[in-house]
C-alpha cells in the first residue's frame, strides 16, 4: 500500500521518466492554482494530491496492456486520471471527454501548457461524441456502471482494456452486473486505498 506523499512519488518515480515526473509536478501545482477558482478537488485531498490523486492515476498503468496507444477517460473533469495518464505516456493518444465547459476550456489549456501533443480534449458529453475504438477505456468517478458501459461500449472492441477505479463499491457494482457483462471484469486492488477496488476488464459488454 502507497502511505504518504514522499511514498505516492516515489512509486510514480519508479513508472515514469524525469521529464514526465516534472511535468506531474507542473500538473499537480496547476490543479491546485486552478482549485481557487472551480471545485475540481475535494479541498481536504490537496495536500494528499500524490497519493489521492497523481498516484491514484498512474497505478492504472500496471494493468494497462503492452500493445496500447489509445486511451478514452470518460468525464474527466480535474484530469485524473485522464490527464495524469496522458503526461506519464506521451507516446499515447489519449482522449479526455469533459462536458463541463469551465472545466473542459481549463483541460485544454493545460494540455497545451504542459506540451502535450497527442492528448485530446472533447468539450462535450459522451453521448455526443463520434465513436473511435480504443485500447484502453477509463473513467473515476464517472457513473454507476450500467450507465458508464451503456455510454461508452461503443469505444470498446474485444481486445479493449477497462480501468475503473471504483472506490468501495467495486465488488458490488461488478456482483450487480448481469451475469453475460460481469464475465468480463475482476476486481483489482487499489493501491493508494486499502478500503478502495478497480475493475479491470477485456472486450466489449455483451449485448451492447
Ligand atoms: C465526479 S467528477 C470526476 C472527475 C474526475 N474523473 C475525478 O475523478 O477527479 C465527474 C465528471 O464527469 C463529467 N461528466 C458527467 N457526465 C458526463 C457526460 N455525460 N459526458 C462527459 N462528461 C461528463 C462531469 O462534468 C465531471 O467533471
Amino acid at each position: 500500500m502507497i502511505a504518504g506523499e514522499s511514498a505516492a512519488r516515489a512509486y510514480c518515480a519508479g513508472l515514469v521518466d524525469e521529464e514526465a515526473m516534472e511535468r506531474l509536478a507542473a500538473f499537480a501545482a496547476i490543479v491546485a492554482e486552478e482549485n481557487e477558482r472551480q471545485n475540481l478537488i475535494a479541498k481536504a485531498t490537496l495536500e494528499h494530491m500524490w497519493q489521492r490523486h497523481i498516484a491514484d492515476s498512474l497505478q492504472l498503468l500496471e494493468h494497462v496492456p503492452r500493445e496500447t496507444s489509445t486511451l478514452l477517460d470518460l468525464g474527466t473533469g480535474a484530469g485524473f486520471p485522464g490527464m495524469a495518464l496522458a503526461i506519464a505516456r506521451p507516446d499515447w493518444t489519449t482522449h479526455l471527454v469533459e462536458s463541463r465547459r469551465k472545466r473542459f476550456e481549463w483541460l485544454a489549456d493545460v494540455a497545451a501548457r504542459l506540451g502535450l501533443k497527442s492528448c485530446a480534449v472533447h468539450g462535450s458529453r459522451l453521448e455526443l461524441v463520434d465513436s473511435f475504438p480504443v485500447d484502453v477505456i477509463c473513467a473515476r468517478a464517472f457513473a454507476p456502471l450500467p450507465k458508464l458501459l451503456e455510454l461508452s461500449a461503443r469505444f470498446s472492441t474485444r481486445s479493449t482494456a477497462w480501468l475503473l477505479p471504483k472506490g468501495r463499491s467495486a465488488a458490488q457494482e461488478m456482483e450487480a452486473l448481469p451475469a453475460n457483462r460481469r464475465a468480463m471484469f475482476h476486481v483489482e486492488q487499489s493501491l493508494t486505498d486499502a478500503d478502495a477496488g478497480i475493475l479491470v476488464g477485456k472486450g466489449r459488454p455483451a449485448g451492447l
